[in-house]
């Protein structure tokens, strides 16, 4: 039962044009029967029936629906008692043109926890019960209009509603329709309490058990209908003769019967301008002429012009006529769509109505409103072939905005991201610190005071893995049999880092290195020498290539064998820490006892065993250097920046070093060689840390022996890179931005303009109480589906061939556009059109169902 109180609504409440609609509407509600509510247009009719089927909003008053009272638009809980008591008819159906019956029928269910047989069964039943089985695969848009409002009156009906409100559900119907629509309603009125809106007085009479009549928005009468028994059908094509007047003319040869309208005035007759000739006597063959000779006649039937005069002629078995008024004569039959039936206006009874066999069991409430899952991916594929024509502009416009976008992104990733194997060209480990002489200090204060400064460092062990800096351009050797045999090539851009840093774990071709003169050189110096112009790279195909190569210092011919080649992502020459100070060519070149022992201990003829040890400022030497200093009877080295060490001993000459002292001592070389040379590199996972620390403890020796550089060379050289690049960024982001909006707006509106079109389908679903999100999850799946069929392979192609452009070297585009970044690109292109595809239907499903369905 439904309980309506006091209800009142209102358009546009507040301003100038405001409109009561609705007025302290106070009514009840049976639980079957058919009820027509009756009014002029304009009265409040649909707008009733709108608010009291939750389609609609009110000001105030309540509705009870079997004990749940509504006395404000609450769309959840609206949506919860429409999916269970309503079923909706529309004079303009609401139904998808381009789906067929079934789909139609079965959209209605959607909402219940029912399975597809299920759907399917209960959608056959309800089909057949009106008649339509037949016609269940094709479209809605193949049938009549009195098949299309079957169509709906089966959707309505097949979730087994409690109140089917039903407006104008016959208004674009013939009468025909009208009958059987308005009997199958009836029908149905014996199980449930159907509502209908109509300015019909007359088939309301016929059909209604109960009308309610409104007038400007209030209930003016409300009163039981006693059906007429008999309708009689309003046919004015026909021309029925016992419902008219009969006179007759008769002679030999003719009778003549004049039918006529009884309460038809003569004057009225002109109005018509038409009348239809019969007679028993009239041949099929008639043929009107035109008289011929008019004068003779024409003054004796001039002054009769408001009768109907019309002449007969009986020629040779032909009848001529010829009409001396200005009533137009029509012919009964076919051609003029009229015809005389000897016989009354047919009448219905309404004891013969159709009955219709239905029953149909309420569906057990799942309720939600949510559509499973399965149904939104139906509904997604379903809106997309809906989308016909549209379908190829937006697919035209995806794949225009993902090519475009393609580009764009290449070109800004590309100038975001930076090449660092071309730009970088020190490890981002190494933190390098110069020293420069204060005014008017001496030569050895300022060395006493580097050494003291180092030795600090050190001592304090907190970034204390210092090493030599060594700033020496090295060169390729080309070891392999060809003309270029023995040519070298310079190789730049590296850090020495001591070979303690390597991890075997970094290596990806080649060994670790056993010997000082053994080195691991990073892909990433070997690749860029081999892209450098010089002639022995194009010899180099890959890393690899480079296992056996020597590595030469031109100044003083020190050597290093590749033995490995790393993958540390840093331009890296491992290599022993002593070694390097033979770089120089004021270094000398020593090794430390240790790092002998590892490779020569116990070797025959080396001179160096396992046993050997050495005291500090005591060294070997090598045995050329021994017998010289033999012949000059001392065994003394001096230095003037290491000092003087005693040569307790000699070793093979074949060993390519000079002198071996122990670790001590070569520590202390290396700390005076660095003071020395007023520069030395420290090796820190804490880059920021140690520059400032640096910075700090070099600022107690500013004022008398030197100030301070202390820089990480990497971090320069990115800097050095982004100011330079900000600089160029300018026009060419504006470009590519520009790109990017213009394109999202061209989606945007393209998508808008696609939600506008289809709002009679949003409505639909609205109407079936599907639920807001479903629908845009569908809408969503719907874009995913489109943009993975357009966006997914025109980002994917473009960005391919931009690569693959990028990588051809007579092109000479240098690009970098990482797979992350195409990918990233079309998540956000994906995401962006997913979010611009909600805010349009998003903004038409928000309003409710009401002011969807406005009428046509
Ligand atoms: N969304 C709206 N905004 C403003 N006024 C509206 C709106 N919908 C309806 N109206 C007005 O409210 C009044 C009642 O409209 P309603 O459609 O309920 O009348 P009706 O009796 O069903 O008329 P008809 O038989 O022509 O459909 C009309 O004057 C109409 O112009």
């Amino acid at each position: 039962m439904i309980r309506v109180k006091k209800l009142n609504k209102y358009f546009n409440k507040g301003k100038n044009n405001e409109l009561h609609v609705l007025n302290d509407i106070n009514l009840e509600f049976e639980n079957n029967g058919l009820v027509v509510i009756l009014g002029e247009s304009g009265s409040g009719k649909t707008t009733l029936l709108n608010t009291i089927g939750g389609l609609d909003v009110f000001a105030d008053g309540e509705i009870d629906y079997d004990g749940e009272t509504v006395n404000r638009y609450s769309p959840k809980k609206i949506e919860k008692i429409r999916n269970d008591k309503f079923g909706y008819i529309f004079q303009n159906y609401y139904l998808l043109m381009d789906n067929s019956v079934e789909y139609n029928v079965k959209l209605a269910l959607s909402v219940y926890d029912m399975t597809d047989e299920e759907k399917q069964e209960r959608t056959e039943y309800v089909l057949d019960a009106l008649n339509m089985g037949r016609y269940k695969k094709k479209l809605v848009s193949e049938l009549s209009g009195g098949q299309q409002q079957r169509v709906s009156i089966a959707r309505a009906l097949v979730k087994a509603p409690s109140i089917i409100l039903a407006d104008e559900p016959t208004g674009n119907l013939d009468e025909e329709n009208t009958i059987n629509t308005m009997s199958l309603l009836r029908n149905i009125s014996k199980e449930c309490l159907v509502i209908v809106v109509s300015h019909e007085k007359r088939i309301s009479k016929f059909f209604a058990d109960r009308i309610i009549e409104i007038q400007d928005g209030q209930v003016k009468k409300d009163y039981k209908n006693k059906a007429t028994k008999s309708y009689e059908k309003a046919d004015d094509s026909n021309i029925y003769l016992r419902e008219l007047s009969k006179e007759s003319m008769e002679n030999d040869d003719f009778r003549i019967n004049i039918y006529k309208d009884s309460r038809q005035i003569k004057g009225n007759a002109d109005k018509e301008n038409s009348k239809i000739i019969s007679g028993e006597n009239i041949s099929e063959k008639i043929k009107t002429v035109a008289a011929q000779d008019k004068e003779n006649q024409g003054n004796e039937i001039k002054n009769e012009t408001d009768k109907i005069v019309l002449n007969f002629a009986w020629k040779d078995g032909k009848l001529y006529i010829q009409n001396l008024s200005d009533t137009e004569i029509a012919f009964e039959g076919e051609e003029s769509g009229c015809q005389m039936v000897d016989d009354k206006k047919p009448q219905i009874d309404i004891s013969s109505v159709d009955e219709i066999d239905y029953s149909l069991e309420k569906p057990k409430a799942g309720r939600t409103a949510k559509l499973p899952f399965r149904e939104i991916v139906k509904m997604a594929r379903e809106n997309l072939k809906l989308l016909g024509k549209k379908q190829a502009f937006m697919i035209g416009t995806l794949l225009m905005v993902s090519v475009l976008l393609s580009v764009g992104a290449a070109d800004f990733t590309n100038r975001m991201s930076i090449d660092k194997q071309s730009v970088v060209k020190s490890d981002s480990h190494v933190v390098t610190v110069q020293l420069s002489p204060v005014e008017g200090v001496f030569d050895d204060q300022l060395n006493k005071a580097a050494k003291d400064f180092i030795g600090k460092i050190k001592q304090e062990n907190k970034y204390s893995d210092i090493f030599i800096s060594a700033n020496c351009d090295m060169a390729v050797k080309y070891n392999g049999y060809s003309q270029l045999g023995g040519s070298v090539a310079k190789l730049s851009g590296y850090s020495f880092i001591s070979n303690k840093h390597l991890k075997k774990s970094s290596l990806i071709c080649g060994k670790m290195p056993e010997n000082r003169d053994e080195a691991v050189v990073d892909k990433w110096v070997l690749e860029n020498f081999m892209k450098s112009d010089s002639a022995i790279a194009p010899l180099y195909k890959k890393v690899d290539d480079f296992i056996g190569t020597t590595i030469i210092s031109p100044a003083n011919q020190i050597e290093f064998k590749i033995t490995g080649v790393s993958d540390t992502g840093e331009p890296d020459i491992f290599v022993e820490e002593n070694k390097l100070l033979g770089l120089s060519y004021s270094a000398m070149n020593l090794a430390s006892l240790d790092e002998m022992k590892r490779i020569y201990a116990d070797k025959k003829g080396s001179g160096i065993k396992s046993d050997t040890k050495l005291e500090s400022k005591k060294v070997l030497a090598r045995k050329s250097i021994y017998n010289q200093d033999k012949m000059m009877g001392s065994f003394l080295f001096t230095d003037q920046r290491y000092g003087t060490f005693e040569i307790v001993g000699y070793f093979d000459d074949d060993i390519n070093v000079d002198y071996i002292a122990n670790e001590q001592d070569c520590e202390n070389i290396r700390t005076t060689y660095n003071a020395y040379s007023k520069s030395f590199d420290v090796y820190t996972d804490d880059v920021d840390g140690a520059i400032k620390y640096l910075k700090k403890k070099a600022s107690a020796y500013r004022k008398k022996y030197f100030t301070a550089s202390v820089k990480c060379q990497y971090n320069n050289q990115l800097n050095k890179y982004r100011e330079k690049r900000k600089m160029n960024v300018g026009t060419k982001n504006i470009v590519t931005i520009a790109l990017a909006v213009l394109a999202f707006i061209m989606i945007y509106f393209s998508i808008k303009s696609n939600a506008v079109s289809r709002i009679e389908e949003l409505t639909v679903y609205r109407l079936l109480g599907i639920e807001k999100g479903s629908i845009l999850q569908a809408y969503v799946l719907e874009m995913m589906m489109l943009c993975a069929y357009t966006v997914l392979p025109g980002a994917l192609i473009t960005s391919s061939i931009i690569k693959f452009m990028a990588q051809v070297p007579s092109l000479q585009i240098k690009m970098i556009y990482p797979w992350w970044a195409v990918l990233l690109l079309i998540i956000i292109i994906f995401a962006i059109n997913i979010i611009l595809s909600i805010l349009p239907v998003n903004k038409i499903i928000s309003r409710p169902p009401a002011e969807l369905a406005v009428k046509d």
